[in-house]
Parts: C-alpha cells; structure tokens; sequence
C-alpha cells in the first residue's frame, strides 16, 4: 500500500498462515472453548479472552454458602476483565465517531464492542481464527453494529488498513504472538501521526535477569513467546511511538487471579503461575500508551 492510500480498509483475499507458527495459534484459537472464557462472556455478552484488574466486591459475591455463589463468582471475574478493558480504552485519548480503531488480536471481539459503544466509531479487528471472527461478527450482527465492528482472519503484522488511516491501535494480550519490532512497525504504518497505540500486556522483568519457569510455564500453556519489558520499549522507540504511560497493573490484577484461583469449575491449571510470578517479581502486567510522531 502507497503513502497516498486514504481507504481505511482493505477487504481482498484472505491470505494463509505467515508462518507454520501462525498456523499452530490459529488452530489453537480456532478450539478454545474454556469455560472460563465462555461462561463470563454469557454473563452481557462481551466476550474477553484477557485478565481482569481492581479490587473484588466482596459483597457482591454473598455469603458462602450463598446458594447463588457461583454464579456471583462468575460475574465478578467477568466485571473485573471489562474493567481491564475500559482502563485500556481510557488511554486512547481523544476518539470521534469518525475515527477508525483497530484491535490487533482481537479475540471474540469483546474490547471491540466495548470501543463503539463508548467512541461511537468504526473497529476494525484481526484474528488468525477464522472462528473468532466468525464469533465476533455474529456477535456485532446480533447488537445491530455490524456495520461498525467487524473482524477478519488477517496477520497483524500485515494488516489490511492504508497507512495513516487509524486514529487508535490496540493489543490486549496478543503482541506475545509476535516479534515486537515486526509488530510496531505495522501500527505506526496503519496509525496518523498524532494516534495512540495502547497495549495491556504480561511481561518478563529485566530485573529478574531472565524469565523465570513461571513465564516459561505461561509461555508453554499458551504457545505463546512473553517479551521482557525493555524490548517493549526499546521496539516502540525504534518504530515511532513515543510512550506517555507506562502503568505496572501487577498489584492491580492480582486479586482477579487469586479469586479466580478459589473457584473449581473455572481453574485451568495457569493460576499458580501467573500468581507466584507477579509476587517474585519476575512478571508484570503493563499498559503502555504510546503517541505515533
Ligand atoms: C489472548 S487472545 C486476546 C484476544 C483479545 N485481544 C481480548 O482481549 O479478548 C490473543 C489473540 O491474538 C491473536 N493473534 C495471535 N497472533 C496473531 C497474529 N499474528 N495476527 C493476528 N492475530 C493474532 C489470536 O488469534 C487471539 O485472537
Ligand atoms: C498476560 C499473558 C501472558 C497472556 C497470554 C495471552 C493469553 C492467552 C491471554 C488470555 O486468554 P484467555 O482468556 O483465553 O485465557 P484463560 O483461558 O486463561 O482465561
Ligand atoms: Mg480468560
């Protein structure tokens, strides 16, 4: 795509996996069906495949014998994860209904839904999943927005947008898919000079000295690849994006995991990790906010 591009979307054919990784995390995504992700997002009908962030309501939960219990857990865990995503969307800064987001990663589409609701403007998402964006399109289809939220099955490191034709680019827990340098190269090509790029993020902590078995634990649960902090800030340095947050969520979601830890029916078995790395220190859960100069 030339400089001179002003089309915002490009719909063309859909191109196969980049890599035979790409392929592995499609196929990956493609089966999920944790009960942990499905039953929160029947709670409204958001569907997040991220962690939440805040303090528990404990009144909210009911007494324990509360035969309502689970259902209260299941709520709370799912306000938690929309809490996360209405902190990332605060740091996007000034959003009209006539602005294009993009959602690199976007899951189900639930952070995507929750953008137009509150800018009003068009959001854009990509997936390697053929079936999330089936789901999040269906999902937009059903609230009547589908003419404003939409997903396709695209590379984010090629993303099918003209250069300079984003107001606001996002990755929420989805840049560990990728290399960095690769990724930030392509939002600050799809992003206007003067846009936000956010990202909520786990990563390794430099002062650790190398990521400990609890990051290559997560790592091995989610065939994903954790960056360490420096190599965000350093990849967005060398690509035009100039930080103006960097918010440590560590304490923040924190509580989110140790109650999600305490309800059977929605374990995975990643728990133990995400809660001893966050208290050793050798994981952090970040938001960076970043201005494309
Ligand atoms: C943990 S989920 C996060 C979903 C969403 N951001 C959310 O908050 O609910 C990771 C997402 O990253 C996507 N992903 C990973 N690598 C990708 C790539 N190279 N291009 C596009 N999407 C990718 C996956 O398909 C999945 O939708
Ligand atoms: C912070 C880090 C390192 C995230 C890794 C990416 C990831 C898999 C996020 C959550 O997805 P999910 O909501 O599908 O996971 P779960 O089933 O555990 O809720
Ligand atoms: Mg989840």
């Amino acid at each position: 795509m030339s400089v001179t591009d002003t089309t915002p979307v490009n719909r063309t054919a859909v191109p196969g996996p980049a890599t035979p990784y790409q392929g592995d995390i499609a196929r990956y995504w493609d089966h999920e069906a944790r009960p942990v992700n499905l039953r929160l997002g029947d709670v409204d009908g958001l569907y997040h495949h991220h962690y939440g962030i805040g303090e528990v309501d404990q009144e909210a939960l009911g007494a324990p014998d509360d035969s309502e219990r689970e259902k209260k857990l299941v709520t709370e865990l799912h306000r938690l994860e929309s809490a996360q995503t209405d902190v990332l969307l605060d740091s996007l800064g000034d959003i009209r209904p006539e602005h294009t987001l993009v959602d690199a990663g976007c899951g189900r589409g639930g952070s995507m839904v929750m953008a137009h609701q509150r800018f009003g403007c068009k959001v854009e998402g990509v997936t390697l999943s053929a079936k999330q964006a089936e789901f999040g399109n269906r999902r937009a289809k059903e609230l009547g927005i589908d003419d404003s939220v939409h997903a396709q099955v695209r590379n984010m490191l090629d993303m099918p947008f003209g250069t300079g034709t984003v107001r606001g680019s996002w990755n929420n827990e989805s840049s560990m898919y990728v290399d960095l340098h690769d990724l930030f190269a392509e939002h600050a090509r799809i992003l206007s000079v003067g846009g936000r790029y956010v990202t909520i993020t786990g990563c390794w902590n430099p002062i650790y000295g190398q990521p400990s078995k609890w990051v290559s634990q997560i790592n091995a649960h989610f065939e994903c690849n954790i960056h360490s902090r420096r190599e965000y800030l350093r990849a967005m340095a060398d690509n035009r994006l100039v930080p103006n947050a960097v918010v440590d969520l560590t304490a923040a979601t924190l509580p989110y995991w140790e109650l999600r830890a305490t309800v059977p029916s929605l374990v995975t078995g990643i728990e133990e990790a995400f809660i001893n790395s966050y208290k050793d220190g050798s994981f952090q859960y970040l938001l960076i906010a970043a201005d494309r100069v």
